[in-house]
């Protein structure tokens, strides 16, 4: 499966957003992974539906929605401007009817993302295959940047790829998130995963230029 990255805008300098889409523009990402958090489902608040508005007015690159927090289907009238290419992506514990939201991402126009926190097991999506395109396994617990791996994740992106293409859904992607770094994508990749949300550890880390990073990222993934 064709290795996609996505950079992580809640590690973006909030001074030079502009400026850094250009960047990643130029250099060229598959998506803008736009992380909210309300408190709740998270103990953090991070970037706003004003924020997509505002980076959607700006770029024409599909925007990646990670949506953590509780009961995402009571937000769903403020993402009126999805097109096929974007993706929504909720949490299996962040709502009581999962199978029902997911179809209401659906009907918003976008690509329908289901998130597992590192202490949620694969068996919990098995009944929802048919109804998603993309599973984001989180590498990290949810809610800040700069954390290290949770190994035991790593294992999961492996088990996870074997169950979809024993399941038939071979064409649902594996995505991750935390801690995606240059050493870590490689293994990552290796187990599986194809769209690689690149934050502190890589895309954004500042011992290089944003553009000189993005390239090395997509060489380690075999872009
Ligand atoms: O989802 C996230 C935190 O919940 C961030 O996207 C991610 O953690 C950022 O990457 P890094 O771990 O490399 O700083």
């Amino acid at each position: 499966m064709k290795s996609k990255i996505s950079p992580s805008m809640m590690c973006t300098d909030l001074m030079n957003v502009e400026e850094e889409i250009s960047v990643l523009e130029e250099v060229g990402v598959d998506y803008l992974h736009i992380d909210i958090m309300d408190n709740h489902f998270v103990p953090n608040i991070t970037l706003s539906t004003d924020f997509i508005n505002a980076v959607r007015n700006k770029t024409s690159v599909p925007l990646d929605i990670h949506l953590m927090i509780n009961n995402p289907e009571k937000t769903f009238h403020l993402y009126k401007g999805c097109n096929k290419q974007d993706i929504i992506c909720i949490h299996y514990e962040a709502t009581k009817h999962v199978q029902r939201t997911l179809v209401m991402i659906k009907k918003l126009g976008a690509r329908v993302g289901i998130a597992l926190n590192p202490g949620t097991p694969i068996c919990m999506i098995e009944d929802l295959l048919s109804d998603i395109d993309i599973v984001l396994v989180m590498t990290v617990n949810p809610g800040f940047a700069g954390q290290k791996v949770i190994p035991s994740t790593l294992d999961k992106i492996e088990r996870l790829r074997k169950l979809l293409d024993q399941a038939g859904y071979t064409d649902i992607e594996i995505e991750v998130d935390g801690n995606v770094s240059f050493e870590n994508a490689k293994i990552m990749r290796e187990k599986g995963a194809n769209i690689f949300v690149g934050g502190t550890s890589s895309i954004f880390n500042k011992d290089a230029s944003i553009s000189d990073n993005c390239k090395r990222l997509k060489k380690i993934v075999g872009y």
